[in-house]
């Protein structure tokens, strides 16, 4: 058996499309573009990377996006002003401070001071909160990435097992919260569990979110499963090689004779990532628009 190939790259192209139209529908109502502010500091090159095409998307949407670039040895209060001024300007719905962030720099209060109607990372408390109690509020955008994908081969969740592998506030916990809504059975699995393989072999929808390459071996996956690897590894580059490769934290070549459907890397969640960042900036503009009105 060969699993089917759950394609990131096309369905995160149909989400942004989605949200061209509603952002077109938002700046003809209130002649103005929903706004992104994306705040760099320092220069990781991967980082620079991600942020570059945040941004060209941002803009393919027909949104305004705002780049702030500090140098990495921005004080901590310089960058919580920043996030003040941010917070305080209409014309940005959403914002966005690329993590992680370069030592000395402590994220905690960062993601604090973020207004968390213009939190589009869904990291401030206030939204892990609402996710919790089912209260409306902004998502993290991988957790939504990886659900959607999960959802177009198995769009009724009813029931079924669900083993979540990585248990941070990024990616594990939303995603597991995002199941639970979905009335899976989930279990969320992490560095101290026992029998980790036997516990993966028992899920019906396996997510992989720990950043070890290759973690997740072809044993370890219930023939016909879902599987969702959110893990975007870069391996060392092999000689002569500028880059290493990408790979996920699930063995691909074994996950794909025993899976039902598995989601590649690259070429899976990570695209999915940025598509579900522009629409939270579109929900928050419109949010944000109704509060005002
Ligand atoms: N505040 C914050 N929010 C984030 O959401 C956030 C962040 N900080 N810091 C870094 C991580 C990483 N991240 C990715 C987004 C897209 C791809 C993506 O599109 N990857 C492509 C491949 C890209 C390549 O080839 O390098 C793919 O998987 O097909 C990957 C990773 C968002 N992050």
């Amino acid at each position: 058996m060969q699993a089917k190939l759950i394609d990131g790259k096309a369905e995160a192209a149909n989400v942004r499309a989605a949200v061209a139209e509603r952002a077109a529908a938002f700046s003809a109502r209130h002649g103005r573009k929903p706004g992104l502010a994306v705040v760099l500091v320092g220069n990781d090159p991967a980082s620079e990377v991600y942020v570059a095409s945040k941004v060209r998307l941002t803009r393919e949407a027909g949104m305004e996006s705002f780049e702030h670039r500090l140098p990495a040895d921005t004080a901590q209060d310089d960058l919580l002003a920043l996030v003040r001024r941010l917070n305080a300007d209409d014309a940005v719905d959403g914002i966005l401070v690329q993590l992680p962030l370069p030592a000395p720099l402590d994220a905690g209060p960062v993601i604090l001071a973020i207004d968390p109607a213009k939190d589009v990372d869904g990291l401030h408390p206030e939204n892990a909160g609402r996710l919790v109690a089912g209260l409306p509020g902004l998502v993290p955008c991988t957790p939504m990435g990886a659900m959607h994908l999960a959802r177009t081969v198995r769009p009724r969740m009813d029931g079924l097992n669900a083993v979540v592998i990585g248990r941070s506030n990024l990616v594990g916990k939303p995603v597991a919260q995002l199941l639970l809504n979905a009335n899976a059975t989930v279990t969320m699995a992490h560095s101290r569990t026992q029998d980790l393989a036997g516990l993966c072999r028992t899920a019906d929808i396996l997510v992989a979110a720990v950043g070890r390459p290759g973690m997740v071996r072809g044993d370890w996956i219930k023939p016909g499963a879902t599987v969702i690897d959110v893990g975007i590894n870069r391996l060392p580059p092999a000689d002569g090689q500028a880059k290493g490769r990408l790979v996920g934290d699930v063995a691909f070549d074994e996950a794909v004779a025993v899976a039902g459907a598995i989601t590649p890397v690259p070429g899976g969640v990570g695209p999915m990532t940025i598509a579900f960042l522009l629409q939270n900036t579109l929900t928050a503009a419109e949010r944000r628009a109704d509060v005002m009105r």
